[in-house]
């Protein structure tokens, strides 16, 4: 189900969240990068239905979302795994999905309850599918989310930050999960997280103060860095180079930099390959360091 953005503003009060956001997401896991506040959650949100857009326009799979009717038609084929999603501690995650599934109208009680025994599986939950949730950890919870997600096969998958707070283990766990649902569905993954989507989107977007800064393939938003990526050691107490430290170690010959920066951050300086967060960070720095045509020169 493809997605297409055009001029899309929308304002709280005296805030704009996304000033005229222009975006084409097509099949398979897309990405969604930015920092907190950079506007994702309201974008999310747009597409999720959850909220109607303020100005532009945002079609998903044809279906128009300014309208009650459009929303409608693309709530009926979304997944939607918000950031504060609340389980309800008492159930356990078997007649909650149960119950989910009633409210997206899967009214064949038997297929729905074996289509809840599958995604539990899938979610490898099924030992503890008869458990109350309140002893669940945040991966447990996640994975439930995603499972209720599933619910009902959508076309269209939305997931708002789904790994911040999981231990190194789960967010690895989770990744996977997600990185197999891709295939037939759209997957739109919002994140802070870089690795989440180097690990695994083919393409993404990067918004910043509620512009979209970039859409492409995450190969080319790596290649960003290139030229602008550096190891720098320095001896032991002294200060640390220019540019934006991305890493710092400590070993017994110095401290060992990754620096992201446009220049030479000194003579010792050894240019290197860039990661996706190098060029995340060598993106966000030229945004950065633009000049305004109302800059006063130094
Ligand atoms: N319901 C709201 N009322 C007022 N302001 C809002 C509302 N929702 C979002 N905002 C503001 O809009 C801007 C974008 O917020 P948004 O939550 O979309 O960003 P984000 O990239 O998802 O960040 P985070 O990861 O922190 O959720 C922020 O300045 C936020 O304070």
């Amino acid at each position: 189900m493809d997605i297409q953005i055009s001029q899309l503003g929308r304002r709280f009060g005296r805030v704009t969240a996304l000033h005229s956001v222009d975006l084409t997401i097509p099949g398979g896991m897309y990405g969604l990068l930015g920092a907190n506040g950079a506007g994702k959650t309201t974008l999310m949100r747009i597409l999720a239905g959850v909220l109607p857009p303020g100005s532009g326009q945002v079609r998903v799979g044809g279906h128009d979302l300014s309208t009650g009717a459009g929303r409608l038609a693309v709530q009926r084929r979304l997944g939607y795994l918000p950031q504060d999603l609340g389980l309800y501690p008492d159930l356990t995650p078997r007649e909650f999905l149960d119950y989910v599934g009633l409210l997206k109208g899967l009214d064949d009680t038997r297929a729905r309850r074996s289509q809840v025994d599958e995604l539990l599986e899938l979610v490898a939950l099924g030992d503890v599918a008869g458990r109350r949730m309140k002893g669940f950890s945040g991966g447990m919870r996640r994975r439930v989310g995603i499972a209720q997600a599933l619910l009902g096969d959508p076309a269209l998958i939305v997931v708002d930050e789904p790994t911040a707070g999981l231990d190194p283990e789960e967010r690895v766990r989770f990744r996977t999960l997600l990185a197999g649902l891709g295939g037939h569905r759209t997957v739109l993954l919002s994140t802070h997280i870089v690795e989440d989507v180097a690990q695994t989107c083919q393409h993404a977007a990067v918004m910043a103060a509620g512009r979209v800064v970039y859409t492409g393939t995450v190969a080319d938003l790596v290649r960003v860095g290139e030229g602008a990526t550096w190891e720098v050691v320095t001896g032991v107490g002294a200060p640390p180079p220019a540019g934006v430290v991305v890493s710092a170690v400590s070993r017994t010959d110095g401290t060992h930099y990754r620096v992201v920066s446009p220049t030479r951050p000194g003579a010792d300086a050894q240019p290197t390959a860039p990661s996706l967060e190098d060029g995340y960070v060598a993106l966000m720095q030229r945004g950065v360091a633009a000049p305004s045509a109302d800059t006063p020169a130094r």
